[in-house]
């Protein structure tokens, strides 16, 4: 049987930043790769590189940043030789991000369900009343129960917790195969974060997503992913399976990371 190709290929991917006559090179050489329905952590401290590398594969990198080389594959598409329309389509059609802090991701003025609905909209020609009632299955579907109630909702009138919820549902309207989540836990409380992270395992295999987890937490990790790089200023420095990773680290920074947890 052959392999299955991945969803996500970044081949030695390098991402600068300049300020003046100073030049940063916040992702140096970096390859990573992301199957289908696969959680792939991307760790290392603050300031590592990982969310460069995450803002390098959505097309993101405002100057003073420039993505200088590398390739980025995301199914048939060849990421680098995009224009920013098309990156901006693929954007809402074939990769979603989820951020943070996701109230702040989320349009204060704009109710819950219509949110969710204009992403529907933006995908599908149905009418209002079809919209909306798939709005409320998605919902549903990101563990929002009493979808009726919180359609009506503003984001300030919701948790934290609740907002992520509908940010996974926005993302999951869209069809998008690859989710990046950029630290998607940190901001919430602990046991929040847990059904977070249940919700992400769950919907990589009922929408066949695959999953980017940005994160410096390594009990994250060893909970949720398969496959871990390790990245230290800029540089990807070891990667593996998360059994063996975790079971047997080779480098310095990983055994430093792992004594920090
Ligand atoms: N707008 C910018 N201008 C200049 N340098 C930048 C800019 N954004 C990022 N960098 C550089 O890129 C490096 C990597 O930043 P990045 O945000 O990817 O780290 P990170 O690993 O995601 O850390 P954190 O977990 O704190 O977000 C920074 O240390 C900084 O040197």
């Amino acid at each position: 049987m052959m392999a299955e190709s991945p969803l996500l290929k970044v081949s030695h991917l390098r991402t600068c930043f300049h300020t003046g006559s100073y030049k940063v090179t916040a992702v140096d050489d970096v390859s990573i790769e992301v199957k289908s329905r696969q959680i792939v952590a991307l760790v290392g401290e603050s300031g590592s590189g990982k969310s460069v590398t995450a803002m390098s594969i959505l097309g993101l990198v405002d100057s003073p940043g420039i993505v200088e080389s590398g390739e980025i594959w995301l199914k048939g598409n060849n990421l680098r030789e995009c224009s920013s329309r098309q990156l901006q389509k693929l954007r809402g059609t074939e990769m979603a991000v989820i951020f943070q802090d996701p109230m702040n991701a989320l349009n204060p003025v704009l109710t819950i369900g219509r949110q969710i609905m204009e992403t529907i909209k933006l995908h599908k020609r149905i009418s209002g009343k079809e919209a909306k009632l798939l709005a409320m299955r998605q919902m549903e579907q990101a563990g929002l129960s009493e979808p009726k109630l919180l359609f009506n909702k503003y984001p300030f009138q919701i948790s934290g917790g609740m907002c992520q919820r509908v940010m996974i549902a926005i993302a999951l309207v869209s069809g998008a195969q690859l989710l990046i989540a950029d630290e998607p836990t940190t901001a919430l409380d602990v046991t929040i974060q847990a059904q977070i992270l249940k919700e992400l395992d769950r919907i990589r295999w009922t929408n066949n997503v695959g999953i980017l987890l940005i994160t410096h937490d390594l009990g994250v990790v060893a909970e949720l992913a398969d496959y871990v790089y390790v990245m230290k200023s800029g540089k990807i420095v070891e990667s593996g399976n998360v059994f063996e990773l975790f079971s047997n680290p080779v480098h310095p920074y990983t055994k430093y990371l792992m004594e920090c947890r």
